[in-house]
């Protein structure tokens, strides 16, 4: 078997009381990109510090291409890394950032950046002080790239980005899985990594929920309908799917798993005057789905084809 792009082992860290991550178990293989999720705090910056070097694990261990990440140098020698929070030397230009960093690292292939800075358009020649964040992180992206490094660690490498520039960030990284590297990608969006990982992992509160394949995930996820009524909100607890109901001014917000249809016409009969419907984000997954009591999360997943995620807290049955 091809030797893990990452790989972790029991990976744990605590900062005092605070457990940050907790006993982490994950193999990310060379040429995936790999979403790793989470909402705020969840521990996915602790991970990404852990696989740099930068932080001390409390236990456990981590590899990337088959090196310990302790052994820095040897570890970082085909990492790109884009940090949660660029900070970038506020009097120099984006050129002299970039040459800054080039020359740290070596083997910049100069085309590709060019390339890059064209893609991600953003204007080299401006002193980094007067970059938006957006810009930081252009530039963080472009140095991340440029040397095609066998594993990518982004750190929410798109906030900030515009929908445009984040549709070209995507592209990028389907690119660089199509050339072999790794692309380890934290966001705590769902929405943001989805079209583009093929798995991903979900973490919370420093543990991991969830390893699975995107599509798996989105067989398992509900969708949100709301629905302004003219009428009184008719029962819907007794259909398939449903996940929860919650009474909005006017209407009704439902929570559904699976083909929508009966809860639609469920609704008709009370007319309805507005309806919107979007995906949940992962706070709403965490809440609807997670948080589900164990036998009727089971029994959705099952309703599902698939294999219910293991349950989150101490709600097994
Ligand atoms: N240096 C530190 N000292 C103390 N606690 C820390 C430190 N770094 C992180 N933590 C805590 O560890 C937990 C995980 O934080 P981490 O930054 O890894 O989460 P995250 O998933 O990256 O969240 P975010 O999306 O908000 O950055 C949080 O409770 C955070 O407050």
């Amino acid at each position: 078997m091809a030797t893990a792009a990452i790989r972790t082992v029991g990976l744990t860290k605590h900062f005092g009381k605070v457990i940050a991550l907790d006993g982490l178990d994950l193999e990310v293989s060379p040429g995936e990109i790999f979403g790793f999720l989470g909402p705020n705090g969840a521990g996915k910056s602790t991970t990404i510090k852990l696989l740099l070097g930068l932080l001390r694990p409390t236990r456990g261990e981590a590899w990337l291409s088959g090196i310990s990440v302790s052994d820095v140098e040897r570890a970082h020698a085909s990492v790109g890394y884009v940090p949660g929070d660029v900070s970038l030397w506020p009097n120099l230009t984006g050129a002299e950032i970039l040459a800054l960093l080039g020359n740290l690292s070596g083997n910049v292939d100069s085309r590709l950046r060019d390339e890059l800075i064209e893609r991600l358009d953003v204007d080299p020649s401006r002193r980094a002080r007067s970059y938006s964040k957006g810009n930081r992180q252009k530039i963080a992206l472009v140095a991340a790239f440029m040397t095609r490094p066998d594993i990518l660690l982004l750190d929410e490498p798109t906030v900030g980005l515009d929908p445009l520039m984040e549709a070209e960030f995507q592209a990028l990284a389907r690119e660089a899985a199509a050339a072999g590297q790794t692309v380890f990608l934290s966001s705590h969006l769902l929405d943001e990594v989805e079209d583009v990982c093929g798995r991903v992992a979900i973490l919370r509160d420093g543990v991991l929920v969830e390893v699975a394949a995107l599509a798996e995930l989105r067989r398992l996820t509900a969708t949100v309908l709301e629905a302004s009524l003219d009428g009184p909100v008719p029962r819907l607890d007794d259909l398939d799917g449903i996940l929860g109901v919650e009474p909005m001014d006017g209407g009704v917000r439902v929570t559904v798993t699976g083909a929508p249809g009966n809860v639609l016409t469920r609704l008709g009969t009370a007319g309805i005057t507005r309806l919107q419907s979007h995906a949940p984000t992962l706070e709403q997954i965490f809440l609807t789905y997670y948080e589900t009591s164990a036998p009727q999360r089971d029994a959705v997943a099952a309703a599902h084809g698939a294999s219910a995620p293991r349950p989150v807290g101490g709600d097994q049955p």
